[in-house]
């Protein structure tokens, strides 16, 4: 990758460790909810091969759902909360379109500024020669961690063909995450759980729920003066990586500038739900069980006042004067 494409950002940051798939100090990381980068798993090696050649001969005659951008921003929104929300704009629009078509959609993004995500997951329209490297990926490696963390079942695995210069703007999923990096190079900036506080999320029930407000490139401290207190840590994955990311850390994806052509990045996610709720809730509670009590009045809230608008005044009349 290009190393003066890295964005500057006003912050320090830590370095996300990157230890071998033999190294024991990797699970005890994991089993902490910590993120760390895995060398050497193997985990989608079969997929080493998939390039936009081989991708176009064998991902089949399905259709793809391709995000374009104006800018090289694609926050995700929920498309059926955008319908309701009449003020609010799409961040991007989303296509549904062959291989073929996607790749029309690249070649044009080279003449114009728009930039082009295809982000599908992987599901039985693929071809035959695909479904083979899929068996092919370490399921036996990546069973036995789901078995060792307790994790639910896999939901889904998401193909990721990104240009260079995309980026995922920071949010949080509430899955655990083995993000597998197939080509090219993403550079990834997470926060913890516990920086909710700094990275002031849409409402729960605004269609960009779970992605933060704060643009990274761009920070308005009037409105998000906390932002400044965000301590990252980072790291850059490449081809054979595998990175933790752990469920609700908050986290920023950038497809690098590579030097050689082509100038596609290609990932492969595995999102898998999270372990059940200890039979004990021990005290303190865990940042993450902080989140999700916050996620859990909001949705409450919005419910019983039958408004998600009134959800901020009620909660004003609780906290001010009283709580503060
Ligand atoms: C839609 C998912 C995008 C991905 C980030 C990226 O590769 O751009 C991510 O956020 C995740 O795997 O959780
Ligand atoms: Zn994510």
């Amino acid at each position: 990758f290009d190393s003066n494409s890295i964005n500057k950002y006003p912050f320090p940051s830590e370095q996300i460790p990157r230890l071998s798939v033999a190294d024991p100090e990797t699970y005890r990381l994991i089993k902490e909810s910590k993120p760390v980068i895995i060398t050497d798993t193997n985990l989608v090696g079969s997929a080493a091969k998939w390039d936009l050649n081989y991708l176009h001969e064998n991902l089949g005659k399905g259709l793809f759902y391709v995000y374009t951008s104006n800018t090289n921003k694609f926050k995700y929104y929920n498309s059926n909360r955008a319908e309701q929300c009449k003020s609010f704009v799409n961040p991007t629009e989303r296509h549904h379109v062959t291989f073929p078509q996607f790749l029309q959609m690249l070649k044009r993004c080279s003449c114009t500024d728009e930039k082009v995500y295809l982000q599908q997951i992987l599901n039985d329209t693929v071809g035959t020669n695909i479904v083979d490297d899929f068996l092919q990926f370490n399921w036996d490696w990546v069973n036995k961690c789901k078995a060792a963390f307790g994790w639910g079942q896999l939901s889904s695995n998401l193909l990721l063909i990104g240009l260079e210069g995309n980026i995922t703007p920071v949010h949080y999923d509430e899955q655990e995450n083995f993000f597998a990096q197939i080509s090219g190079y993403k550079r990834c900036i997470l926060f913890s759980p516990d920086q909710f506080d700094c990275l002031y999320p849409h409402p729960v029930a605004h269609p960009c729920d779970r992605q933060s407000q704060v643009d990274l490139s761009n920070p308005d401290y009037k409105r998000f003066p906390k932002f400044r207190n965000v301590r990252p840590t980072e790291a850059i994955v490449g081809p054979g990586d595998v990175l933790y990311i752990p469920m609700y850390w908050w986290h920023q994806i950038e497809s690098l500038l590579s030097r050689g052509l082509p100038p596609v990045t290609v990932s492969v996610n595995f999102w898998y739900k999270g372990s059940a709720l200890p039979d004990k809730i021990e005290y303190p509670l865990t940042p993450q069980q902080r989140v999700s009590v916050m996620r859990n009045v909001e949705k409450m809230l919005a419910a019983a006042l039958d408004d998600p608008d009134k959800v901020g005044g009620l909660l004003r009349s609780i906290v001010e004067g009283r709580y503060t």
